[in-house]
């Protein structure tokens, strides 16, 4: 499990031991962390540090001044080691140490023939490149005063930001020693860009948890070219340098993962006390690579998480097997509304995928021909055309295939309606949004829709006057977990959204006892919430539910994340197969509160439905690689969930 936070929660962690005068204690846990990473990547590549190069990228705050003491070090572990100053400020300290130890500094200029301002003239990054081994690529060119090449000088906290608070007057600016960065040698964007080239490591230490918004100005423009290299070089089968990361990948917002323009993807991030939500969810995930988490003795400071990461072992571990005495039962019975005529397919994937999650029973509901193709390929199956209220299961799961079939679609109604807990997917989406402007749904309905089906529940909800504007596709692959969340909010169910990172939003609260850290506003007209069964156990129809799951309380959220999955699974059917998989778990939870408590104490009550709909999600990608990376059809990808779960 990965606790992922805010940088303001790490911010009020870290307060008390700066105020004690520990900030460069913590710097330099940092920067050693760092360091150890570099390193290894060096290692990876080369052998031995000796003669390998590495290039900081350096910003204007205490992520610029980690890179710095991280280069230093490097420095003097025999790397050759250039720093490119992105900013007018550089963290002194770090600046000094650096220079000390024999690395080069530059700065970062406007395109060197348009100039910035009155300069000399001359040829740019001559120490850089016989240091790196690199020909900066554009020869001479004028310059100015180091310009803001990230436009700190605009933008963010400034210089009386976080970066003066933490270390004091060691931030250089304008007033103190900016001399230090003017006298920096200039490297224009294409030199800066040859120099990242030539190196066998690029340290990104822009910017980190002071962060507003993404990169800009000429460092923008540096990944934005190193990127288009990055790829072409590429496919040509070339080397690259290795990226590492110091904190977050400069450009994606720690607190959301929102990566609003060029970003420099990363082999590894370093980051510091705690992981960033920005590191666990969309798009931030898929730019920081491999994540290490370095303990800098701010650990017993830290808040409640933001957002916990399952990860495959603690789905290994939780996943609900059977014990000696357990009956079909008491495993939990899985209803299934699915398919229709012109999507009988559907039906097939998503009971084959239950059955090999090991669901108890699964009794699919459904017309002759339907019940015939799901019996010849899962005879376990239980078929009937019974009505939902015509048969006793401990959860549902209605949607996939649903399209065009009055019955059916009847039958997804029943079990929007219903008490026990449902996955709600594909065909079900629009009806249980529509449900909506009649009751909200209760965490124990789990919504599933990609972001495209997020956004066409946002227009019912729009059109209900539930929210001010509808939200496209777009705006939600871009901050995922934001929308998530305003789903789980207005609709009061527990939200999965599917994507390369697959987050979960539940309106119950995340920690035991405290609030999350995520406060949004309440609904305008609180509407009521629809009753909830859950079987033989009164206490799962608990009042408590209905309370966290009310508007009187919308700033409570829980909210999880699962990644690991292979891109492969972006294929007509991965879906259903989840969905079935989810119905297994949600069946066995419905009447066991504490089933999945090994995950914590939010994965009780009502925080399980959340904690199922992780685990299913994490089955699915542990079985999207199961034999490998390669296609995963869906009939591959259920048999595939069976041979996770199977120990030898
Ligand atoms: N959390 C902790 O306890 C520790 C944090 N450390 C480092 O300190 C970092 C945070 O330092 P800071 O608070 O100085 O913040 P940053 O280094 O992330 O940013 C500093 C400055 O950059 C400018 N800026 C902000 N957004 C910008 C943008 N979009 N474009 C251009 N400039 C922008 C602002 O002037 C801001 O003050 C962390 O990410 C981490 O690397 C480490 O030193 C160890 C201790
Ligand atoms: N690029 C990707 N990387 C990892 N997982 C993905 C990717 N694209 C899609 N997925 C996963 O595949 C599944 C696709 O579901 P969905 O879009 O509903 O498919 P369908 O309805 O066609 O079965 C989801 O679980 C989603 O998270």
């Amino acid at each position: 499990m990965i606790d992922a936070r805010s940088g303001e929660s790490i911010r009020r962690a870290e307060q008390p031991l700066l105020d004690e005068g520990q900030g460069d204690a913590l710097m330099h846990r940092a920067a050693r962390g760092l360091t150890r990473e570099c390193e290894a990547q060096l290692r990876a590549g080369s052998g031995a540090l000796g003669g390998t190069r590495a290039v900081v990228l350096v910003g204007p705050g205490n992520n610029g001044g980690d890179g710095l003491w991280a280069g230093a070090f490097l420095r003097r572990g025999g790397v050759a080691v250039v720093a490119v100053l992105t900013g007018s400020r550089a963290h002194e300290a770090g600046l000094e140490a650096f220079r000390r130890a024999g690395g080069v500094v530059t700065r970062l200029v406007e395109d060197a023939v348009r100039g910035h301002g009155p300069g000399a003239a001359g040829e740019q990054g001559g120490a850089a490149r016989d240091a790196a081994g690199a020909s900066p690529g554009n020869g001479a060119g004028s310059d100015g005063p180091a310009t803001d090449g990230t436009g700190a000088a605009t933008h963010g906290a400034g210089a009386g930001g976080h970066g003066s608070r933490r270390t004091g007057d060691r931030t250089a600016t304008a007033d103190s020693p900016a001399e230090a960065v003017a006298a920096a040698e200039p490297v224009d964007v294409a030199g800066a860009a040859e120099l990242l080239w030539a190196a066998d490591l690029v340290v990104d230490a822009v910017l980190g948890t002071g962060a507003s918004g993404g990169l800009r100005g000429p460092v923008a423009d540096l990944v934005r070219e190193f990127e288009e290299r990055r790829g072409r070089d590429a496919r040509a089968g070339q080397r690259r340098p290795r990226v590492v990361a110091c904190d977050i990948v400069s450009g994606v917002s720690a607190d959301t993962g929102q990566s609003p323009g060029p970003v420099l993807t990363a082999d590894a991030t370093v980051t510091f006390g705690s992981a960033k939500t920005g590191h666990v969810v969309s798009p931030g995930e898929q730019a920081t690579g491999a994540l290490t988490v370095v303990s800098i003795g701010i650990e017993d400071l830290l808040g409640p998480a933001a957002v916990h990461r399952v990860e495959h072992r603690d789905v290994l571990e939780a996943w609900p097997r059977p014990t000696a005495t357990d009956t079909k039962y008491s495993r939990g019975v899985l209803g299934v509304v699915a398919g229709a005529p012109s999507y009988p397919g559907a039906a097939i994937m998503c009971t084959q995928a239950a059955v090999n999650a090991g669901a108890g029973m699964v009794r699919f509901l459904g017309d002759a021909a339907a019940r015939a193709m799901v019996l010849t390929r899962s005879p376990e199956v239980v078929c009937s055309d019974d009505q939902p209220w015509d048969v006793h299961v401990q959860a549902w799961l209605a949607g996939p295939g649903v399209v065009g079939d009055e019955s059916q679609a009847a039958r997804v109604q029943a079990v929007i309606e219903a008490a026990e807990p449902a996955v709600l997917d594909a065909g079900a989406l629009d009806a249980a949004a529509r449900s909506v402007a009649d009751a909200r749904l209760g965490p124990h309905k789990v919504l599933t829709p990609h972001a495209g089906e997020l956004s066409q529940i946002f227009d019912w909800l729009h059109g209900f006057g539930l929210c001010e504007a509808g939200v496209e596709r777009t705006e939600i692959e871009a901050n995922p977990l934001h929308w998530a969340r305003e789903a789980a909010r207005l609709t009061g169910a527990t939200v999965l959204l599917k994507g390369a990172t697959t987050v979960i939003a539940s309106p119950v609260a995340s920690a035991p006892g405290h609030r999350a850290e995520y406060a949004a506003a309440a609904p305008s007209e609180p509407r009521p919430d629809r009753e909830q069964g859950g079987g033989a156990d009164p206490a799962a129809s608990s009042s408590t539910a209905h309370r966290e799951a009310s508007p009187s309380t919308p700033d409570e959220c829980l909210c999880l994340s699962v990644g690991g999955a292979s891109a492969w699974l972006a294929t007509a059917g991965s879906g259903d197969t989840l969905a079935g998989i989810l119905g297994t778990v949600l069946a066995h939870v419905a009447e066991h509160l504490d089933a999945l408590a090994g995950l914590g104490p939010w994965a009780c009550g009502d925080g399980r439905w959340a904690a199922a709909a992780a685990l299913g999600a994490g089955l699915h990608a542990l079985a999207s690689r199961a034999h490998g990376e390669g296609p995963v059809p869906p009939s591959v990808l259920a048999e595939n969930v069976r041979a996770v779960l199977t120990r030898p």
